[in-house]
């Protein structure tokens, strides 16, 4: 069996194993740009070949690059820096009537509330995007930051550019989203809650364009992968777009007359489009959960109905995976989801029997969704079970279920 560090359950988490699988720390108290920045509203109204778009704030989303340079404090306005306004706030304050004084801070100033009205979450998208109603979902009154990638919203939570990211992990339909399986394991950021949402896609088009003179059809390739069914029926041709909402836009502002997007009626909405078929996904019931990811985990309670995710390695032998799965079952725990995704540092285990010469086998990351708190003492039983055979553990978010479907 490897040599294992004794974790400790502290608010639940806890990490034992090879050092090479983890990622990066998260960088606590790093000054970004100024997020404020990104955000802009356009208003009036953009009129464009016979496209109408209605008038949207116009929120910018936040790319790799906006990582890679903090500009001085003395270039950036507002409250990261203020190009040296400071030194003048002694005069200023004198010159003002005092009910124009700044205010001192109260305790609701720094309360968030339940509903986040103060808090910034980043999804990945454009505005219209089902990520973004995720995020507005979790946290109705919140700031929603979208990221071209999922990796840009990990990097927006780490920075301190955000205070959460809403990222999709799963769908009813469509399976499993691998990219950020393997980018919770890159990034250490903590799971802190679930949102599964109905996803109902609507097929749209330019105003005037008919269903019949549709060729291709743009959106996400899981939103694609949801209507195969209606999508073979009218045989076009499917084109990949990095969100549902982008293939909206792209529709709209390239005045496709041949294409038609699949996306959100709020997306329709947004890019002035017009909606020529509702629910065209192959279920009913199309599902997506999402995971709601922060800097610093939650505290675990046992007064309410909680999930735990975690992610191991095993050491090789057979009926490994047989007993690493036994510690959940010999404690009546609920397993809700099991997923494998290849060890990308070390995809390769080659095991030498000398009587059969050379094999190599494909080596796996387990992770695992079960229904308990690790406040509960059958979850830490469990784990400190598991961690007789993995080479590698580490609890990714003890967090309460999204019961509201
Ligand atoms: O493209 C979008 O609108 C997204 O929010 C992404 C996404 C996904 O990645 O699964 C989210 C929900 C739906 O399942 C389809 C697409």
């Amino acid at each position: 069996m490897a040599v294992k560090a004794v974790g400790t359950w502290v608010a639940g988490f806890c990490e034992t194993g090879r050092s090479d699988i983890g990622g990066r720390r998260a960088i606590a108290g790093a000054a970004g740009p100024n997020w404020r920045s990104e955000v802009s509203t356009v208003g009036g109204r953009l009129e464009r070949a016979g496209v109408c778009m209605k008038p949207v704030e116009d929120v910018k989303p936040m790319k790799d690059e906006n990582f890679s340079s903090v500009p001085p404090s003395s270039e950036v306005d507002g409250e990261a820096g203020n190009g040296g306004a400071d030194k003048q706030l002694g005069k200023l304050n004198r010159d003002l009537p005092s009910g124009l004084l700044p205010k001192p801070l109260s305790l609701t100033d720094l309360t968030v509330s339940s509903h986040g009205s103060n808090v910034r979450v980043a999804y990945q998208g454009c505005p219209g995007a089902f990520s973004e109603a995720a995020a507005l979902k979790a946290y109705p009154r919140c700031v929603a930051v979208p990221c071209e990638q999922f990796e840009v919203a990990f990097k927006a939570v780490e920075l301190w550019l955000v205070d959460k990211a809403v990222l999709p992990i799963e769908n009813s339909v469509g399976g499993s989203i691998h990219r950020n399986y393997d980018l919770l394991l890159c990034h250490r950021l903590h799971i802190v809650g679930e949102v599964q949402m109905a996803v109902n896609h609507c097929l749209m088009t330019l105003p005037g364009v008919k269903k019949e003179e549709i060729k291709r059809v743009l959106s996400h390739p899981q939103a694609l992968a949801q209507c195969e069914i209606a999508l073979s029926k009218l045989g076009v041709i499917r084109e990949s777009i990095d969100d549902t909402a982008l293939a909206a836009q792209l529709v709209a502002s390239n005045d496709l007359k041949d294409a038609g997007a699949v996306a959100s009626a709020r997306a329709a909405e947004i890019y002035g489009l017009k909606i020529v078929e509702e629910r065209i996904q192959d279920t009913p019931d199309n599902i997506t959960r999402f995971l709601i990811l922060a800097r610093e985990p939650i505290i675990p309670r046992a007064d309410r109905l909680f999930k735990t995710s975690i992610v191991f390695t095993l050491e090789e032998g057979s009926g490994v995976l047989f007993k690493a799965l036994a510690v959940f079952a010999l404690r009546n725990i609920n397993l809700t989801k099991i997923e494998s995704r290849p060890q990308r540092k070390r995809p390769l285990r080659v095991v030498d029997d000398s009587n059969y010469g050379t094999a190599k086998y494909f080596d796996y990351l387990f992770y695992i969704d079960f229904e308990a708190s690790m406040a509960e003492p059958r979850a830490q039983n469990a784990l400190a079970h598991l961690q007789e055979f993995a080479t590698f553990l580490r609890v990714l978010g003890s967090y309460p279920m999204d019961t509201s479907l």
